[in-house]
């Protein structure tokens, strides 16, 4: 499927001689000595201040505690039950929180959980006959559908992961696929609306078998590295476990994320919203509201495949490791939570009529339109090297330079003005928006339809945060200078 290729080797360390996290070094730049956008200073420290060395090793302290311990525990604990409360809250509580609190208390909350697990049949022959038959068939076409080879950027230990572009005809084959299984399985009497009926069992079954594949990826990074992006972070085994122990893990020559994030969880996402969309129709014929949340969804679907190849490009795949977050986050929480609105809607059917219907779908459309402008605008920008028009004038941009691990100096070009001139990250807002649109059909009797909606503002404000540590990193007092050009962090004016 995927392959990498090596360039030159050179030592992880930077012109400090200090490794940092992302392996990309601080800039050496015309701006003067700096390193990591401070004079002299490491991560905003001066180093020949006692009193700042103890403020840095508190504070490096309660980072590491909080952000290497306490998070990450917390998320492993947390996150494996609330994937199966997302079900339960539907198939038992009517779909409201307050029904699941009010059970969860009656009694013990811990007996209450483990009475809601052990009443659940996760090993059977159905759950491993569609987790492990799906998973085939797109390992299958992953590996033979055709595809043009494209480079991954160069990675910090300057490898350049090869990939196959493929992922929007295999969305298109695994689409079509659903569309005959649904007519054979209708020939014998049968629907694949039972995933819906069954869908305790098998989200139980993928939260097991995410959480035991992540721990072979763990050991696999750890002793069966497939590049030399690997290895533990020091951070302990939970974090590793966590965060992962490989950037480019491959399992016979398929790339695990590439499987993990787009094969399965952006595709298994489609597929739910159209087995949901087909057991409210068994059930109630067509509904205007599942109607609009299921075009929704899968028009910003289909925008993501369309655009695979700028997925390689962002921090899930450069930075993020195959670990807990990534993995076992696309394996079971994004089959669990992001079609969670179409599930809700199945049992919770609303009547918008057609004023709302047109006038949501053409928010939501809308929504879809600006945030892929926005991704567009910024990969056009680079690829024309600013040489091009934005909203109609020459570009304001910002040639920032860095030296990579291997020791290149290297230039990215940062735009500062159009959609990136608005604020650093406006593409969120349509992105938040969108979910918003396509949840806001159900109305508002229940907070459980606004889940993913809360998810996503706190998942894209963090985000913001790390990847602008990671930038800050990267291009030191250029991306001060940005920061300067562009005020604002995701909501103009605001924040
Ligand atoms: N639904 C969901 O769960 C989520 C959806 N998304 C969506 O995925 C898409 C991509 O996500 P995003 O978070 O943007 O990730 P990206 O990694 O694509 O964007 C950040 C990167 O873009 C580059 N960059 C930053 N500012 C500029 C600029 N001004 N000019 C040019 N390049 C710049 C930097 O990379 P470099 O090192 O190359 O300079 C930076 O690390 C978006 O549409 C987003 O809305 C994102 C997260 C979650
Ligand atoms: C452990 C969990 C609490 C968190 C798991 C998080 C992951 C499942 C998600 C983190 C970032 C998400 C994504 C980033 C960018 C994307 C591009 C967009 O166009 C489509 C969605 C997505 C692929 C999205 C998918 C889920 C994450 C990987």
């Amino acid at each position: 499927m995927s392959g990498v290729t090596t360039r030159s080797r050179s030592k992880t360390k930077n012109g400090n001689g200090v490794a940092d996290n992302n392996g990309i070094n601080g800039v050496r730049n015309g701006h003067g000595a700096h390193r990591n956008g401070h004079n002299g200073c490491l991560n905003g420290f001066h180093q020949n201040n006692t009193h700042g060395q103890e403020e840095l090793g508190s504070s490096k302290m309660v980072d590491w505690l909080l952000n290497k311990l306490f998070f990450p525990v917390c998320l492993i604990i947390c996150t494996p039950n609330l994937v199966v409360l997302f079900w339960y809250v539907n198939a038992y509580c009517g779909g409201s929180y307050g029904e699941m609190v009010r059970r969860l208390y009656d009694g013990s909350f811990v007996h209450t959980l483990i009475k809601i697990w052990s009443g659940i049949n996760i090993v059977n022959r159905f759950t491993v006959g569609v987790v492990f038959g799906y998973m085939g068939y797109a390992i299958l076409f992953m590996r033979i559908l055709p595809g043009k080879t494209i480079k991954g950027p160069i990675t910090p230990k300057g490898n350049t992961p090869i990939y196959k572009d493929n992922g929007f005809l295999h969305y298109c084959v695994m689409m079509a696929s659903f569309g005959v299984l649904t007519f054979v399985l209708k020939m014998y009497n049968m629907t694949p609306t039972v995933v819906y009926d069954r869908f305790g069992e098998l989200i139980a079954f993928m939260n097991f078998f995410a959480l035991i594949f992540v721990l072979m990826l763990y050991f696999k990074g750890k002793y069966f590295p497939s590049s030399t992006d690997s290895g533990v972070t020091g951070g302990g085994f939970l974090f590793d476990y966590y965060w992962g122990t490989e950037l480019y893990p491959r399992i016979f020559g398929i790339d695990v994320k590439v499987f993990t994030n787009c094969r399965f969880g952006m595709t298994v996402w489609p597929l739910l919203v159209c087995i949901y969309a087909l057991k409210s129709y068994e059930l109630h014929g067509f509904v205007d509201s599942m109607f609009v949340s299921t075009v929704l969804q899968l028009a910003y679907i289909t925008k993501f495949f369309t655009w695979e190849g700028g997925y390689m490009h962002t921090i899930d795949i450069i930075l993020d490791r195959a670990g807990y977050y990534i993995c076992w986050g696309c394996l079971a929480w994004l089959p669990a939570l992001y079609p969670l609105i179409s599930y809700y809607l199945v049992s919770h059917p609303v009547h918008l009529g057609y004023i709302w219907t047109v006038v949501v779908l053409g928010l939501g459309l809308l929504s879809i339109l600006v945030n892929y402008l926005a991704d567009k605008q910024r990969q056009d920008v680079r690829s024309a090297d600013g040489k091009c028009l934005v909203w109609g004038s020459k570009p304001r941009i910002i040639r920032a330079k860095y030296v990579t691990d291997t020791g290149d100096e290297r230039e990215s070009v940062l735009l500062a003005s159009g959609w990136w001139g608005l604020s650093r990250h406006f593409h969120y807002i349509p992105e938040i928006l969108l979910s918003f649109f396509w949840s806001v059909p159900a109305g508002f009797d229940n907070v459980l339809p606004y889940t993913y909606v809360i998810y996503l503002i706190i998942l894209l404000v963090h985000r913001s945060f790390r990847d602008e540590e990671k930038c800050s990193k990267k291009y030191g007092t250029y991306w001060k200078e940005y920061c300067q050009e562009v005020k604002y962090r995701i909501v103009p004016y605001v924040f």
